[in-house]
């Protein structure tokens, strides 16, 4: 074993990837070797290797866990098989003390390779209902973290606790006056900030689209529509901001928004909460998902820090009604939000997770 080598592992969408980018500096801090393992194509070599340059990332095959039909469920167990063999290789010539595991499909095979060669594996659950990836690692896990202490009634007691959010902790150095410069927004309306979840929302674009005129009389808007979902039409609408995907960009744009409108995924919600953001959810639907958007969603509502808007009950009508809602509740609802549990910091975090580490 490598006395101060550890693993991270976690990708498909940025939800798998937001917690690990938020530790990794604290790691660093702390002089361990710290090595991520991720697929071939996911986004979290993208995250990972724009945030930290030097990390040495490694790339293992990996299948996507699907819940429906697809003729790739014939081929994908070959490639998780693969992703086995090859997390075995890699993790043997690492020994790290620990893995993380952070959850999403390509995080499977680095767990099960983790319990083949006796390495201890700590895994994260952000969402209340847990998902497929952390439902088949449990087994291989000495642990298992939650953000929401609903998640725990689907857990084994004995190995899992809640941590609460851990927040990357550059979200809270944005500067307003910089992201609406970068917006080029000088007219003083309040601005919205509207995020489709990592990989944006095609839904929620032409929600936001169908409105844009009625919308931009009282409001500028930043819209982070997910890659390729750019409507160039639209590029030159005065008060209108459209990106795909943002990094560093993204503190500046959070600081300049009065208001959120958003999918449901768990790292967002918890992130405009710490930033004290209003906000009007509307979760990824049943027929696209296991319907955990829709439980964070509920429990938020249920707590008084967000507003809510299923995606059946979506209509250019609802959609401004929701708003005019959420306006009239921001004070309450910034309230709420001002007396949450405040997040953990990631030294937390970390020292939680390097309890189960082989000494
Ligand atoms: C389609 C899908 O599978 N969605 C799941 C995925 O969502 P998704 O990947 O969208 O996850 P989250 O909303 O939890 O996190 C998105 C992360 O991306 C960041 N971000 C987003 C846009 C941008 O331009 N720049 C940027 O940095 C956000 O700040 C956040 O940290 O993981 C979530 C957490 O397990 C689940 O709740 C969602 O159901």
């Amino acid at each position: 074993m490598n006395q101060k080598t550890v693993v991270l592992t976690g990708g498909g969408t940025a939800g798998h990837v937001s917690l690990n980018q938020a530790i990794i500096p604290s790691f660093l801090d702390k002089g361990y070797d710290v090595h991520y393992i991720g697929s071939k194509d996911g986004i979290e070599q993208e995250i990972i290797s724009e945030a930290f340059p030097n990390l040495p990332f490694h790339s293992i095959s990996s299948g996507k866990l699907r819940r429906y039909f697809s003729v790739k469920n014939f081929t994908d167990p070959f490639k998780v098989l693969a992703g086995v063999f090859q997390a075995v290789g890699l993790l043997r010539k690492l020994k790290p003390m620990i893995v993380f595991s952070k959850g999403g499909f390509v995080s499977v095979p680095v767990v099960i390779a983790a319990k083949v060669l006796g390495i201890p594996v700590v895994s994260h659950e952000s969402d209340v209902t847990p998902g497929l990836a952390n439902k088949i690692s449990l087994p291989f896990a000495s642990h298992i973290f939650t953000i929401f202490k609903q998640t725990l009634k689907y857990l084994p007691s004995e190995k899992s606790s809640c941590t609460g959010s851990i927040i990357r902790p550059e979200l809270f150095e944005g500067d307003r006056t910089r992201g609406l410069a970068m917006c080029q927004f000088t007219n003083g309306k309040p601005t919205i900030l509207i995020m489709g979840g990592s990989l944006g929302s095609k839904f929620i674009n032409q929600a936001v689209r169908n409105n844009l005129t009625e919308l931009l009389v009282q409001y500028n808007i930043i819209h982070l529509c997910g890659k390729g979902n750019i409507d160039e039409a639209l590029n030159e609408m005065p008060g209108y901001q459209q990106y795909e995907y943002v990094t560093t960009e993204l503190p500046d744009l959070l600081h300049a928004s009065d208001y959120i409108v958003s999918r449901a995924g768990s790292n967002s919600i918890f992130e405009f909460l710490a930033l004290e953001k209003p906000m009007l959810l509307i979760p990824l639907s049943m027929a696209q998902s296991r319907g955990d958007q829709i439980v964070n969603a509920k429990i938020f509502k249920q707590q008084g820090l967000a507003e809510v808007l299923q995606e059946e009950e979506l209509t250019p009508e609802s959609f401004m009604q929701a708003l005019r809602t959420l306006k009239e509740n921001e004070t309450a609802l910034r309230q709420n939000m001002i007396e949450a549990e405040s997040p953990k910091t990631p030294d937390e975090m970390v020292a939680l997770i390097m309890q189960y580490a082989k000494k």
